[in-house]
């Protein structure tokens, strides 16, 4: 013999409250939307069947019950055993079990969550296809009573529609005060096309409020002053809205969030995943007829079609910018100063976006900042150097040697400059390496070379203690004494070496070929003849003050590149500056 399935209604209402839904605050939309969802279907019937629905929650205190009416299509005696009795019944589905076009419902679950809040409901309606009127009344027990009030006077004062009656349970007679009832309201149906009225006064609106003026809507929403507000739309799911673009101060790692509404009823607003990841600058607010809630009617449906939406949206933001590049330059670049990373991640992908990450943002340059196009005009291609640390250090070299340089090293620049050069040829940008620039720099007097040379023989120890070679340049500016920039061919040699020492005589041969310096230390400490202090360093006859001025020069030169202290530079900071101040204050005199 078959068995049907029984149903713990206790069981069913902690899953709602604990599992389904986030708040007991659900139970004001899942009314509401019963409501909107009866006048709908009444209005199917009769488009010009009047749609109103009146909200009268309890006042604080009085220990009453919240009432809810609607004039929608009510329901028969046959309907409210049917559909209001059984668990997952709704009549907001077709014969195939599709969701039917314009009704918020889908579930048949959504007026048990009453029940968070009540420990009785009581349902008084009417149908529009005729009948007497019906009153359900139902307990969190699991038990319910349905009578038929037919005839008799109170049947008569009954009008088309529903009336449902909440008494509180214990501890949520909050949830039902006016208050708090007229907030729920508001936040989740205001903009809902039938008219809503809480405690006397209407809270709804004919028309979406940023169809009159996005802007203002936007800073009330967002809290501040929105940028730009950009109109969007996809027809395909009914969607139409306003994709708000951030002032400045949004992180690039911030949680995307957006204000959803389906069929005008609020989903949530800060819902996920409705704009693509780089447009972490854009909040959206839209209102869809045809995305699909989860049963919470908290999030968005993951699937394809929301993926589809995702980038469709994310190509109308795209086309806003290239529209605003086109029309007004210091706006598009007032956009890019404060949301540089998001574009910037665009234009690895995409090359009208490069174009404009090319005009427009500006980088650190050596003669200031200024936009790729700006700087290519005047140095012919993009001389890059691919870390902020090691650019800092070369910049003012290279820039008293006239060349031109410009600092790549933050998030996506090589990928931006890799793009270049893969859309413009090999000439529209060029990595330098720190040796290139120390090729420009020029050779000193020899005599001056020749001294330097002899004193850095007595500093040996020192400069191999810090896998160190010297080497003596002359260049602007005089006031910078030292550079300290990586060896990468020693570093290579060394590779080379490692490599050869397991590998077969040929093999070797060959590699060594490859490696052309003279010297294997990792760092090279250029020492820069035109600076005073170099030069007296040259004349010095004390090996033990030579060591001294070595080491601190060396020291100064890696806090100057910024590179990170190992414990072995501390400790030569700490020993260069103490000797140091030992003689400054007398102690070798
Ligand atoms: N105010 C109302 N007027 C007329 N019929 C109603 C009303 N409230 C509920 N019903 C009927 O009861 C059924 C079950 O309602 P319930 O809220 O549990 O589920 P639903 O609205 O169909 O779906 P969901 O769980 O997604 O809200 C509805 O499909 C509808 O037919």
């Amino acid at each position: 013999m078959a068995h049907t399935f029984g149903v713990d209604l206790r069981g069913i209402i902690d899953l709602l409250s604990h599992h389904l839904y986030s708040s007991p605050r659900v139970y004001a939309r899942e009314l509401l939307q019963n409501a909107v969802d009866a006048i709908t279907a009444r209005r199917a019937l009769r488009p010009d069947a009047p749609g109103e629905v009146v909200i009268e929650p309890i006042d604080s205190g009085t220990g009453g019950t919240l009432r809810i009416s609607d004039t929608g299509i009510g329901l028969t005696e046959r309907e409210v055993h049917d559909l209001l009795s059984t668990l997952g019944r709704t009549s907001k589905r077709d014969e195939l079990g599709f969701a039917r076009q314009g009704y918020l419902g889908q579930f048949g679950v959504g007026l048990l969550s009453a029940f968070l809040v009540a420990e009785r409901i009581r349902l008084v309606s009417r149908s529009a296809k005729g009948g007497p009127a019906v009153r359900w009344t139902a307990n969190a027990a699991g038990d319910y009573e349905v009578e038929v009030l037919d005839g008799a006077g109170a049947d008569r004062e009954v009008p088309v529609g529903t009336t449902i009656e909440l008494v509180p349970n214990r501890d949520s007679e909050h949830w039902l005060e006016r208050d708090v009832v007229r907030a729920l309201v508001v936040e989740y149906g205001e903009l809902l096309p039938v008219r809503v009225v809480v405690a006397g006064e209407v809270v709804t609106s004919e028309t979406l409020p940023w169809a009159q003026d996005a802007l203002g809507y936007g800073a009330r929403v967002l809290g501040v002053q929105p940028f730009d507000a950009i109109p969007v739309e996809v027809p395909t799911v009914g969607l139409t809205g306003v994709a708000y673009v951030l002032p400045r101060g949004v992180h690039p790692g911030a949680r995307q969030s957006h204000r959803v509404y389906l069929k005008r009823m609020l989903v949530g607003d800060s819902i996920e995943g409705l704009l693509p990841e780089w447009a972490y600058f854009i909040r959206c607010v839209v209102d869809s007829s045809s995305l699909r809630p989860t049963a919470s009617r908290e999030s968005l449906y993951q699937d394809e079609t929301l993926l589809a939406v995702r980038e469709e949206l994310g190509r109308q933001v795209r086309d806003w910018l290239v529209r605003l590049d086109a029309t007004d330059p210091d706006r598009t670049s007032a956009l890019l100063d404060a949301h540089h990373l998001g574009i910037k991640s665009l234009a690895r992908v995409d090359d009208e976006m490069l174009r404009l990450v090319e005009r427009w943002l500006p980088f650190e340059t050596t003669d200031g900042g200024q936009s790729l196009r700006q700087f290519k005009r005047k140095h012919g291609s993009v001389a890059y150097v691919p870390d902020v640390d090691e650019f800092r250090q070369l910049a003012p070299v290279a820039h008293a040697q006239g060349m031109g340089l410009l600092n790549a090293g933050y998030a996506y620049d090589v990928e931006i400059m890799d793009r270049l050069v893969a859309l413009d040829g090999p000439a529209a940008a060029r990595r330098v390496a720190p040796n290139e620039v120390l090729a420009a720099l020029g050779e000193p007097e020899p005599d001056v070379e020749r001294a330097l040379r002899d004193r850095l023989a007595l500093a040996k120890d020192v400069l191999e203690r810090h896998d160190c070679e010297a080497v003596p340049r002359d260049f602007d500016p005089g006031s910078l004494p030292a550079l300290l920039v990586t060896n990468v061919e020693g570093e290579r040699k060394r590779d080379v070496e490692q490599a050869g020492e397991q590998a077969d005589p040929l093999w070797a041969e060959l590699l060594g070929s490859l490696v052309s310096s003279e010297s294997d230390a990792s760092q090279r400490l250029v020492l820069n003849c035109r600076n005073p202090l170099v030069r007296r360093l040259a004349g010095l006859n004390d090996s033990a003050l030579v060591e001294l001025t070595v080491e601190s020069l060396y020291v100064h030169a890696l806090l100057q590149a910024r590179r990170p202290m190992r414990p072995k530079d501390t400790a030569a900071l700490n020993r260069s500056f103490l000797e140091l101040l030992d003689r400054a204050v007398g102690g070798h005199s």
